[in-house]
């Protein structure tokens, strides 16, 4: 059971929580909170909208002393993973797929235009492959608070059985997912291939493009992963490299990843992404939900 009244994340950020969930908490931080929320997109700042408590699902808080803390990373926590762990487990989570149904107004988009990332949707027979990663004991609360923090638009901590890659005994370990509920309006829902596609081209966030966060997946998911097939991933990924080489879109992640496409070697001048053609953009509906400006009920 978690007893501080409050946890340093360093940089004078406390968070106090409440002494059961792991999902509530409220940023009881120093003046210096209202000058990052100043940098936030004015979208955000206008409709109050900056998330400084959070409700997640009830997951009882691993403590110390309590339980071990394993973490499933299937989007970016398997190539952005900025917090401690002493142990990686390659492995699947059954009875659902990872989908680009979760808008991401903070870090691959913004609340005017929300960019795509992953979650994972409850589908029969669905499985998706991922790392499982132990947290040292001494910073399981710490690293609860940070990645509370860092999935605040939309995501909730769930707990779900893990069956490690090497037929060994499976166990129940933390994850991050997006449910869809009237009250979560980051869940896009069931969405149509062209609209993720041309989302992701046209989108950034603070993390960077959305097309990175997708080429560094299907990148990470190919490499960790080769025995293990993901149809929507590889598919999306597919049509994400068709459409920059028919629009020349010159994003550096392309060459990083070594996506040989013509016109990256002819050094053609840089196409802006947001002159993309207006059916590139999604629908003003689901940014006004995003936004938290669209009249509720
Ligand atoms: N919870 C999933 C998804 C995590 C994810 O992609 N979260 C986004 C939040 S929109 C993130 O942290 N993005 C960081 C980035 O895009 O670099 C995971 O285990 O990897």
């Amino acid at each position: 059971m978690y007893e501080k009244d409050s946890l340093s994340l360093g940089g004078g950020l406390e968070v106090s929580k409440t002494p059961i969930l792991c999902s509530t908490f409220t940023l009881s931080a120093p003046s210096w909170i209202p000058a990052i929320i100043n940098r936030l997109p004015f979208a955000l700042r206008r409709s109050g909208h900056f998330p400084t408590t959070t409700k997640l699902s009830p997951v009882p808080i691993p403590s110390s002393s309590n339980t071990k803390m394993y973490v499933f990373g299937y989007g970016s926590l398997l190539w952005y993973t900025d917090f401690p762990f002493v142990e990686t487990i390659p492995g699947t989570v059954r009875g659902y797929n990872r989908r680009f149904w979760q808008l991401s107004p903070d870090h691959r988009g913004t609340a005017d235009k929300p960019g795509r990332t992953v979650t994972l949707v409850p589908a029969e027979g669905g499985e998706t492959w991922g790392v499982a990663y132990k947290v040292p004991d001494e910073h399981v609360e710490s690293t609860f608070a940070y990645l509370n923090f860092r999935e605040r638009a939309g995501y909730r901590c769930e707990q779900v059985e893990f069956h490690p890659d090497d037929g060994s005994a499976p166990f129940n370990l933390h994850v991050y997912i997006s449910l869809e509920d009237i009250n979560n309006p980051y869940n896009a829902g069931p969405s149509d291939m062209d609209d993720i596609v041309s989302t992701i081209l046209s989108s950034r966030g603070r993390s960077g493009t959305n097309l990175e966060y997708a080429l560094r997946l299907a990148d990470c998911q190919r490499r960790m992963a080769p025995h293990f097939e993901d149809d929507h991933l590889f598919e999306l990924e597919r049509r994400l490299i068709d459409s920059c080489a028919k629009l020349h879109i010159q994003d550096n992640i392309l060459r990083i990843l070594g996506h040989d496409l013509p016109h990256l070697k002819s050094g053609e001048k840089q196409v802006n992404q947001s002159e993309l053609p207006p059916a590139m953009v999604l629908p003003m509906h689901r940014l006004e939900v995003a936004s938290g400006m669209a009249r509720r009920g």
